[in-house]
């Protein structure tokens, strides 16, 4: 069912399963329905092909929309398929505007464009472009003073849920920490959230093989990502101030000399709510640490705990207040990185090493079933409903 709904979805809309487009707005355009603020109008579709910053999937919508009511008028098309996930938000967000007058839609268009083209910009001058070009990184921001690497998740706009690329950055980032000169190394998030977990849209990039070739690379990205968190050498720190979802907080659970969160932070791994299962050796490690009864409660019925209580269950080191959060950890970061570094390398190296094979045996076993998992209905539907807005977590 699922195969079907992403075939279904690549037949009637073949550019559907990308990201929507501005030229899918832009090439629509009809020019003889443009009357009164033709110009306006003109200047404003010029001016959304200059736009430096994706503006996000919703005000897409938005823009096409407003730019089909203004040139076609009220909804005309059949309603698509409830899987054709591209056109079914179009035209949600098309029918939305029931009556409106094609001069409203006109104007609203034209000043849309104007207020995104100000934010956008004005946004951009504080968003990290220095650090990313001195890191060379997209998606994260790293730095490394007094002994200590820090890895700082940067999708702070989409909730720092993670993309292909930052999968790779993670992986290379981590690699790279493990040979500089630091001694301790320190995964972090921009924003308020730590981290959102897997990228959904990561989904609806099917590649020529399609679905099962797309469910077969995941699976080797995944065990390729989590087999990095395994074989990191150095110790490993987790600093949450702010929620954190999904299968990051996983690895970085199961594997760091601490996990330091504040008061504020909460722990989510949803699987079963997204038709998955459990990834990032958490089968293994959480009814270890926390006991089988409340790992279930965790992994199977996506309970989310807050800080308290993952310290508690063992899962975090100590809880901070929310207000000396950064002041009290980065004290004791700073001072765990003052010990010597060998020592602690090889400290860590004794307590994991025992279980270094078992846990990659874990990550492969793993990844294979959600390899399946990822081709079934009820991860599709979760999928959809999250990209069709339905539902959140
Ligand atoms: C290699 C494959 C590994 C597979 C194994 C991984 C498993 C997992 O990671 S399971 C967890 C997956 N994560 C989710 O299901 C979270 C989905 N997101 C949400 O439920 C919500 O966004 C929220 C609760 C995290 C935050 O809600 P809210 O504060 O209301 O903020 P928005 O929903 O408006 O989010 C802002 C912006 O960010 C986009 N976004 C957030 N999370 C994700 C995500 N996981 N994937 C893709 N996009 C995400 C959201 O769509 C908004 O985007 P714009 O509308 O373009 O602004």
């Amino acid at each position: 069912m699922a195969h079907l709904a992403w075939r279904l979805a690549q037949r009637w809309c073949p550019s559907s399963l990308q990201v929507i487009s501005f030229p899918v707005v832009q090439l629509h355009l009809n020019r003889t329905a443009m009357r009164a603020s033709q110009k306006d109008f003109e200047n404003a579709m010029n001016q959304v092909k200059l736009l430096k910053k994706d503006p996000g999937n919703e005000v897409k919508l938005k823009l096409y929309s407003l730019y089909k009511q203004a040139t076609e008028g009220p909804c005309n098309m059949p309603k698509p398929g409830v899987f054709d996930l591209i056109n079914k938000a179009k035209w949600d967000a098309w029918n939305a505007l029931g009556s409106l007058p094609k001069e409203t839609a006109r104007q609203n268009y034209v000043d849309l464009v104007s207020s995104l083209s100000s934010s956008l910009e004005s946004s951009s001058q504080v968003e990290p472009g220095t650090d990313r070009k001195s890191t060379g990184y997209e998606t994260l921001m790293v730095t490394s003073e007094d002994g200590i690497t820090k890895i700082m998740l940067n999708r702070p706009t989409k909730k720092n849920a993670l993309n292909v690329e930052m999968y790779h950055e993670i992986m290379h980032a981590l690699k790279a920490a493990s040979k500089d000169d630091s001694a301790i190394t320190v995964l972090t998030g921009n924003g308020d959230y730590y981290s959102s977990g897997n990228d959904l849209t990561n989904f609806t990039d099917i590649p020529p093989g399609g679905v099962e070739e797309k469910a077969k690379n995941g699976a080797v990205l995944l065990r390729e990502f989590v087999g990095c968190f395994i074989d990191f050498p150095k110790p490993l720190i987790a600093s949450g101030q702010c929620p954190a979802l999904g299968h990051l907080p996983s690895p970085s659970l199961g594997y760091s000399i601490a996990v330091y969160a504040s008061d504020r932070a909460t722990f989510h791994t949803p699987f079963s709510h997204l038709g998955q299962s459990p990834e990032g050796c958490s089968s293994y490690t959480f009814p270890k640490i926390m006991s089988p009864a409340k790992a279930t409660e965790m992994l199977v019925f996506g309970k989310k705990l807050t800080a308290g209580e993952a310290c508690a269950q063992g899962l975090v080191t100590e809880v901070f207040p929310d207000s000396t959060f950064q002041k009290e950890v980065w004290t004791r970061l700073k001072a765990f990185a003052k010990l010597p570094p060998n020592a602690m390398r090889i400290s860590k190296e004794i307590i994991r090493n025992r279980e270094k094979e078992k846990l990659h045996a874990v990550n492969a076993e793993e990844c294979s079933v959600l390899q399946g998992r990822w081709l079934s209905d009820e991860c599709m539907n979760a999928v959809v409903n999250f990209l069709s807005r339905k539902s959140k977590l």
